[in-house]
């Protein structure tokens, strides 16, 4: 028999790329005034064409606006109304725009199956490189993020970003965090373990993430972490499927939203998942769709 590894047919719908925070690491953001917002119109011209495919997922992924700033109200509302065009037309929205505020968090639930952000590390010597100009990257504001999910029931989604200067302890550290929140509220379906991979329009320009590490950090995440939590790779940013197998061999079981473009690393093309399951059923593994919410 096959063992089960799932992925999520999914297409990213971004609001704005523009972004107060800049991450050295960050091939999505734009300036602010650069880039305006996908429209309603043609949200609802992209899900129209989506409609009948295999997509169920629909990822709405943001660059962030300030708190405090004078359009946040306007940005929000209209994250909310996407996530809603979404739903009403069929899909199963998951939103992943940044900190959010706690009345936020509450409202986007009522048209979110999931949501999601990433907890990236737990090191605040971080806050001194690549995250120096990033607010939103403060690691005591995004755990609350996750607690707050928590005492709202929102199933959701967190993971750590690999190789963006923080040491192997830093990375255990991290996932430690992320199992005493599950111990309380039991609402994370699924670790990322995502490698840091340089693209073409950051400032930071680093070496990628040792994929060498990779199995090992899985395996060491599925002891630390509660055995319901899922954790996802993704198959992308492994392009040597054999670092792939390994992964999944170490405990991963999940490979995330797979559709056209990866918004988030645009240099790193998806393999179409036929592909992929073709190349898994080889090794014994059969490849799932699932929902971005577990059964
Ligand atoms: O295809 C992607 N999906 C990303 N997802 C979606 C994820 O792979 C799953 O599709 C959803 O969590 C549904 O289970 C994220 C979700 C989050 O909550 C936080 C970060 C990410 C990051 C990515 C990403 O970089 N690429
Ligand atoms: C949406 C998530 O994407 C991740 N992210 C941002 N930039 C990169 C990159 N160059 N490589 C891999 N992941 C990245 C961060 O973890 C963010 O929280
Ligand atoms: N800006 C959000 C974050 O960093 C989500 C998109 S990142 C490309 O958490
Ligand atoms: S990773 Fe997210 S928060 Fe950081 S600059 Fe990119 S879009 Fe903004």
């Amino acid at each position: 028999m096959s063992r089960i590894v799932t992925y999520s047919p999914s297409h990213t719908l971004v609001p704005t790329y523009e972004c107060f925070n800049r991450c050295s690491y960050c091939n999505f953001r734009r300036d602010l005034g650069t880039d305006g917002w996908l429209s309603l119109d043609k949200a609802k011209e992209i899900l129209t064409a989506l409609q009948g495919s295999e997509i169920t997922e629909i990822l709405i992924l943001s660059g962030e606006v300030h708190p405090l700033a004078a359009n946040r109200e306007s940005w929000f509302r209209h994250i909310y109304n996407l996530a809603a065009l979404a739903l009403n037309m069929g899909f199963y929205p998951h939103t992943n725009a940044g900190i959010l505020t706690f009345a936020e968090m509450e409202k986007l639930k009522n048209v979110n199956l999931s949501m999601g952000i990433m907890l990236e590390q737990m090191t605040v010597t971080l806050l001194d490189t690549v995250h120096r100009h990033a607010p939103s990257k403060v690691p005591s504001l995004r755990l609350e993020q996750l607690q707050w999910a928590g005492e709202l029931g929102i199933p959701f989604t967190t993971g750590l970003l690999l190789g963006i200067g923080e040491t192997e302890c830093d990375r255990l550290v991290t996932l430690e965090t992320i199992a005493t929140i599950h111990q309380r509220w039991g609402h994370i379906q699924e670790v990322i373990l995502q490698p840091y991979n340089p693209g073409k329009r950051e400032q930071w320009q680093n070496n990628p993430f040792d994929l060498q590490k990779l199995p090992d950090l899985v395996r060491q995440a599925r002891e630390i972490l509660p055995p319901d939590i899922v954790i996802q790779i993704p198959p992308n940013l492994v392009p040597d499927p054999l670092f792939l197998l390994d992964c999944l061999a170490a405990g991963a079981r999940d490979l995330g939203g797979i559709g056209l473009i990866d918004e988030v690393n645009p240099d790193y093309l998806h393999l179409h998942p036929d592909k992929l399951k073709e190349f898994l059923a080889i090794y014994g593994w059969e490849l799932k769709a699932r929902l971005p919410v577990y059964q």
